[in-house]
């Protein structure tokens, strides 16, 4: 019998590591729209967040994809940073999120409109329905890192949060945690 390596290898302090993986960078320029004001102050080539995913090349139901979130502990006038946050476009497909690093809050927003947070801290682990919108929130004073798993024909629906947005914002004022509803 031969042992094979693995092509993939999760890296506790490197993250990701493999040939077939991608990474996608979100900067200051790219997500000046996600907050309420704009902050004059943040060079628009500051990285807000990165994600490093393995993403199977067929769009098949049942198959995964698996990633890692790194939010850096930024923030935008106040307001901690996020990840654009969106629902499935396949409503069907749900998602796990396990928080490796960091600490934060998970929002989660159901079809009406309706939000609340899951706290995160390294080992919680959140299972999202995937009739939820979901987005990511560092209100740490590090990088907050999540690994993600879910369907890779479960789709990116941004616009249907643009149309109805997440209802609360979080912001860290004198190291407090404070939301606007
Ligand atoms: O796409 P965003 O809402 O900015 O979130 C960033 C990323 O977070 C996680 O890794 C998700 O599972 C990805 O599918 C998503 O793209």
């Amino acid at each position: 019998m031969e042992i094979k390596r693995s092509p993939f290898f999760h890296d506790w302090e490197a993250g990701l590591k493999s040939e077939q993986m991608e990474t996608s960078i979100k900067r200051y320029r790219d997500a000046k729209t996600f907050y309420k004001s704009v902050d004059e102050t943040l060079d628009p080539d500051t990285i807000m967040y990165s994600v490093q995913c393995l993403t199977d090349p067929d769009i098949v139901g049942g198959h995964l994809n698996w990633g890692i979130s790194k939010l850096e502990p930024v923030t935008v006038d106040g307001e901690c940073n996020m990840t654009r946050g969106h629902f499935h476009s396949n409503l069907d497909c749900q998602e796990y999120y396990w928080c490796a690093k960091g600490s934060g809050l998970l929002m989660l927003m159901d079809e009406t409109g309706t939000c609340w947070c899951e706290a995160m801290e390294p080992g919680t682990l959140h299972k999202i329905d995937g009739h939820y919108a979901h987005r990511l929130i560092n209100t740490g004073d590090e990088a907050l890192e999540v690994i993600c798993v879910w369907n890779n024909d479960a789709g990116h629906d941004y616009a249907r949060v643009e149309a109805m947005p997440f209802p609360v914002r979080v912001f860290k004022r004198d190291g407090k945690i404070e939301w606007e509803e």
